[in-house]
């Protein structure tokens, strides 16, 4: 088994995760909501924080107990110098202390990230996108629909605070969508990543199958609470609906939440520091009566593969093996880690000297049965 991917060394993605996008996404947060000075200080702490040991979150904190428990070894621990999982997990959970969203009072329950998914969902980009594939002839729906999954991964906030490059590269780094459809049946558990532009052609997708009568129930997964800066929560499922209210298949997703055609989940697991290996019973158990579970973007893709320095050729079924059922990988290339890629493409890959496992413009589909 190879190492876990650390936030070291110096240069390095995950190095360049913590010490530029981190103390970025603070300053975006301070300045996207009129924060009080209580949590404008404790913004300020974690951008000192951030750069130096780790540190426990306060005793009083709601889950001080499991976290305690989760960052056991990375306690005083300098933030480059432990897994990048954690780290960026971690991250995020102490963002949220500082803006209060678990602390009683004003900012409880308030997604310091909601600034930046809103106008998203209001966007000219986001219309664009939905005349055009409003306009997909009969015969090229699945796909067109199952592309704009894919492609809707790049649109990632927190990506995009580090990255200027929209480009998008045709060919992609493995293609199994072949035999993809032929999974899409029955029952199939949809594990989101990004809302708003991601979220929505996910939810179209949901629906085709669903309308298509391929997929008789869709169980869709997102996050617990805000995390990864644009991941995907309940409150953003309903802000898509109410984007697509006028949409006929805005109006039949609406309706399938309330037969449960469409069941949705905010599984606990979603916001830990840890790979699907360790997916508790109740999670495990829908990955394994799903035809297929579709798990979306780039950090679904580093849990599910647990976040290590694979060699980039090894089969993405041997990965995989572990995974309870039928496992389909739908993502584009934001961190180093990839399992899979043909020794050919590989080469030609590197040959380009572009940073492709970083920078967003690759993109892959990779089925395990
Ligand atoms: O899961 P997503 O939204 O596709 O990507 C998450 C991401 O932006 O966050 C990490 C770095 O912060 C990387 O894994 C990846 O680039």
């Amino acid at each position: 088994m190879p190492n876990s991917v650390l936030t070291s060394p110096p240069g390095s993605f995950p190095w360049t995760v913590l010490h530029d996008r981190h103390p970025a996404l603070i300053a975006k947060v301070g300045d996207g909501l009129p924060y009080s000075p209580d949590r404008l200080s404790a913004l300020d702490a974690l951008a000192s924080e951030i750069t130096g040991p780790i540190r426990p979150l306060p005793p009083d904190a709601h889950d001080a107990g499991t976290w305690t428990e989760w960052s056991r070894d990375y306690v005083g621990e300098s933030w480059y110098d432990v897994p990048f999982l954690f780290a960026e997990s971690y991250f995020y959970r102490k963002l949220l202390e500082a803006v209060g969203y678990f602390r009683p009072g004003p900012w409880q329950g308030v997604d310091p990230f909601e600034p930046a998914k809103s106008p998203e969902l209001r966007g000219a980009a986001l219309a664009e996108e939905l005349a055009l594939l409003s306009e997909l002839p009969p015969g090229q729906r699945d796909e067109g629909l199952l592309t704009a999954s894919l492609w809707g991964n790049q649109a990632d906030l927190g990506f995009q605070l580090s990255q200027t490059d929209g480009g998008r590269s045709t060919a992609l780094v493995a293609d199994d969508s072949a035999s993809l459809w032929p999974l899409l049946n029955g029952t199939v558990c949809i594990v989101a990543d990004n809302a708003g532009r991601e979220l929505i052609p996910d939810l179209l997708l949901a629906d085709r199958l669903l309308e298509t009568g391929r997929a008789t129930r869709i169980l869709l997964h997102v996050k617990a609470y805000p995390y990864f800066t644009s991941d995907a929560t309940m409150a953003d499922v309903l802000a898509c609906l109410r984007r697509l209210a006028d949409d006929p298949a805005g109006k039949r997703l609406w309706q399938a939440v309330r037969t449960g055609a469409l069941t949705v989940r905010a599984h606990p697991f979603s916001v830990t520091p840890f790979s699907y290996h360790d997916a508790p019973a109740d999670l495990a158990e829908d990955f394994a009566t799903a035809s297929v579970t579709i798990m979306k973007g780039d950090l679904n893709y580093r849990r599910l593969v647990g976040d290590r320095a694979w060699p980039a050729d090894i089969p993405f079924r041997t990965v995989t093996e572990y995974f309870p059922g039928p496992v389909a990988a739908v993502r584009t290339l934001k961190s180093d880690v990839v399992t899979g890629v043909r020794p050919e493409m590989l080469a030609r890959l590197d040959a380009t000297g572009e940073p492709w496992r970083t920078n967003g413009t690759h993109a892959m589909i990779q089925v395990s049965t």
